[in-house]
């Protein structure tokens, strides 16, 4: 049996003959049903709306939380949103150098990445991560294109000068996304595909070279030159800690001023993807999440339900679409000046 797909232009999606809505749950139909209207307004809202979600490589845990990530990309796309996917691969380049006998080491956050390790870098984030991702999603029909930030000139970047402790360090090639033209990931919206970006980039002063670039970042700057409604970032914790590890400090909402106060205080890991959040929130794209992508379905918790998930950065002044943001106490960080 084949259904016409509405939103892929005369595209099938196969669905197979011995298909059936999944029974494992206690759910009464009344209260299935509960679930899918609580979710009407939220489709209703986000309808045609694009979304950046980055995924990084510490929430890629295992093939099952890897398909569910896929299933919620599609399903995003299938009800009218735009996603674009921005994947990270950390660990999964950190066991690639291990295997190859190539040191590596972080410093600020970054890891320093000589010649040889850019190669791998590279090798592992295009022709690994990608690739598998790509392949996840177009399990559910021809969704996805993968591309680098090399192709069609998606990012130009700029060598990064580190810090750490105030003191200068050098991380090699890594750099910092300065330059986004957006065309090729627009073209692959219009013709309803699913972008599935690496964020390896080209060096602006140096055009046969590229650089690493931290995920994070990248998918930030991104969003920013898409307009993104959303930047969604997969992790592996609930979100931001004020005061981590005490899991009493989970923040459930920050306003960027807040925020801007909290993060000299971040470690390395949640700095970059706080640091992200705040330029997407103050760049123009609507809210910014962190969530816990081990918990499968994550995503759509966060988009379709009430209350959501993980923490929530939005802008300063809250735009007019304020009846629909969840009732959750906004944290008053305190910090010292
Ligand atoms: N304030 C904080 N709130 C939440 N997590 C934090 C905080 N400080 C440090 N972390 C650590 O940062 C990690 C996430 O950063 P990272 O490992 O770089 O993620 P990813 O690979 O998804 O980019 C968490 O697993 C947690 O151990
Ligand atoms: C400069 C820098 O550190 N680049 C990162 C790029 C991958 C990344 O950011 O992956 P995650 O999102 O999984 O952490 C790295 O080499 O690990």
């Amino acid at each position: 049996m084949t259904q016409p797909d509405p939103t892929s232009g005369g595209q099938t999606n196969a669905v197979p003959d011995d298909f059936h809505f999944d029974t494992r749950t206690d759910l009464r139909p009344d209260q299935k049903a509960e679930v899918l209207i609580q979710a009407l307004p939220w489709l209703q809202k986000f309808s045609g709306a694009l979304v950046v979600v980055k995924y990084g490589g510490n929430a890629m845990i295992d093939d099952e939380l890897k398909r569910a990530f896929a299933e919620d990309m599609v399903f995003l796309r299938q009800v009218g949103l735009k996603p674009v996917v921005v994947h990270g691969g950390g660990p999964q380049i950190s066991s690639m150098l291990d295997r190859l006998g190539i040191e590596s080491e972080f410093r600020g956050g970054l890891r320093v990445t000589t010649p040889e390790a850019m190669d791998v870098v590279r090798m592992v984030l295009t022709g690994q991560v990608s690739r598998e991702l790509v392949g996840l999603l177009n399990a559910h029909g021809p969704h996805a294109v993968g591309l680098s930030g090399e192709d069609g000139g998606l990012f130009q970047a700029r060598r990064r000068h580190a810090y750490v402790d105030g003191e200068p360090v050098d991380v090699g090639l890594v750099g910092d996304v300065v330059k986004v033209n957006p065309g090729a990931v627009q073209d692959l919206l219009d013709a309803g595909r699913i972008p599935v970006v690496s964020t390896v980039a080209p060096d602006m002063d140096d055009p046969t070279q590229v650089l690493n670039v931290n995920a994070d970042t990248a998918a930030a700057a991104l969003a920013v030159a898409l307009g993104a409604r959303k930047l969604i970032v997969l992790t592996d914790v609930e979100g931001l800690y004020l005061s981590w590890p005490d899991r009493g400090s989970l923040v459930r909402r920050i306003a960027a001023s807040q925020l801007a106060e909290v993060l000299p205080t971040l470690d390395s890991g949640m700095r970059p993807k706080m640091e992200a959040c705040w330029r997407a929130v103050t760049g123009g794209v609507g809210r910014a999440h962190v969530i816990d992508g081990r918990a499968p379905h994550s995503i759509l918790v966060e988009v379709f339900t009430s209350d959501g998930i993980g923490t929530m950065v939005l802008p300063d002044e809250e735009p007019a679409d304020a009846p629909f943001t969840a009732p959750i106490p906004v944290v008053h960080p305190e910090v010292s000046a």
